[in-house]
């Protein structure tokens, strides 16, 4: 079955990503884009800056982008995908989910809501039954599925693999986050270059809550909140895809670094199609994972991980993903596909 889908925010850094991965997807059928008003009523060819490596999609660049309402968008599309601003995306989501859409969004907004479902497929798909309280609430007969923030899915995969097997107790966490994070126009080459910046305006709040949700347990009305214990500093350096993070874990049952690599390096990907064969790559190099070498692992939508060192009570790591493939748009793609394999479109 063909889905017909939508994009929000389909010019910006985020959507045009959507759209390179939407476009030769073998289920999903472009169907309408969204931007701000200036770009409304222009072809996609004309309102994108586009700036991603392969060319726009013929069939793509024709399409008259629409204005970011419901009333804007046909009602045959199913799923709609939403890569705005996220204060755009408070306003604009909950009312294309009145209106029936079904919403797999990548903005901030709504993530640590007690309603909304916050997925990595691979490691909490059981979270997305949360859909079924949030209509009861809400009474939509849409739905709003987040991913979580870049950084965050980042370091989450290889801690599920660390809780499951050693019970996590204390998570430290020291990000290196490329400017692509920031969008295009986020951090100036004056500002970058040269340099390294020891702040990203919310970014270490949202490591330490989302991260907790992520591997939190439902019961089939709520998400407990995992009771680990998480401390996120974030920096911005001057790389351009792909988020290096180094990570210290505490875990309540003794671990070793082989049965750290061993417990990471048995991940599988699941039945969906944009989730990679293998989930975590695990380098041995004391000098990889590289985000320039190593960021397109599984056609980056992979997690790479290495250096890994016995501490005290637990091991220590660094792990990288491409932040705007795996941390953003690849992770909506793939809630989307698991929002039609659980019927919910
Ligand atoms: N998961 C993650 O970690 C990541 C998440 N993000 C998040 O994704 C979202 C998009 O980021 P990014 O693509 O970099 O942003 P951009 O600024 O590149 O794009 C924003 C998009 O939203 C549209 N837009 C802006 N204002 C409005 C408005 N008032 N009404 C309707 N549409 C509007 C823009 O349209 P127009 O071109 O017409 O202005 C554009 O299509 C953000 O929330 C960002 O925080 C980003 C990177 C990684
Ligand atoms: N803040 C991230 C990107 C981002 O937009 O995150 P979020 O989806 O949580 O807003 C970065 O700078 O790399």
């Amino acid at each position: 079955m063909t889905v017909r889908v939508g994009v929000l925010g389909a010019t910006g850094a985020v959507g045009q990503r959507l759209i390179q991965l939407l476009d030769p997807h073998p289920d999903f059928e472009i169907a309408a884009l969204t931007a701000s008003e200036s770009s409304a009523g222009k072809s996609y060819r004309d309102a994108a800056k586009w700036r991603v490596e392969a060319p726009i999609p013929d069939d793509v660049a024709d399409i008259t982008v629409g204005a970011t309402t419901p009333d804007a968008v046909p009602d045959d599309v199913d799923l709609i995908f939403s890569s705005l601003p996220s204060s755009i995306g408070a306003e604009v989501e909950p009312e294309f989910c009145e209106a029936g859409y079904v919403v797999s969004s990548n903005s901030s907004n709504g993530r640590m809501d007690e309603d909304v479902p916050l997925t990595i497929p691979e490691v909490n798909a059981d979270h997305v039954d949360l859909i079924e309280v949030q209509r009861d609430e809400r009474g939509w007969d849409g739905a709003l599925l987040k991913n979580p923030n870049c950084s965050t899915i980042t370091m989450v995969p290889p801690l599920a693999a660390l809780d499951r097997a050693f019970d996590l107790t204390d998570v430290r966490v020291s990000t290196l986050q490329a400017v692509s994070g920031a969008g295009y126009s986020g951090v100036s080459s004056m500002e970058i270059i040269d340099n390294a910046i020891p702040h990203i305006g919310g970014e270490e709040q949202k490591m330490e809550t989302e991260s907790r949700k992520l591997l939190g347990s439902f019961d089939g009305a709520e998400v407990e909140l995992n009771d680990m214990d998480v401390a996120a500093s974030c920096n911005r350096i001057a790389t351009l895809d792909g988020h290096l993070e180094n990570v210290w874990t505490d875990t309540a049952d003794d671990v070793t670094v082989e049965e750290a690599e061993d417990a990471m390096a048995s991940v599988t990907g699941i039945d969906l199609p944009s989730s990679p064969e293998r989930l975590i790559t695990v380098f041995e190099e004391p000098d990889r994972p590289q985000p320039r070498l190593d960021r397109n692992v599984e056609d980056g939508m992979g997690v790479a991980v290495g250096g890994f060192r016995e501490t005290t009570d637990g091991v220590q790591f660094n792990c990288l993903a491409h932040n705007t493939m795996r941390g953003a748009a690849g992770a909506s793609v793939l809630n989307g596909e698991l929002l039609a394999q659980r019927g919910y479109i």
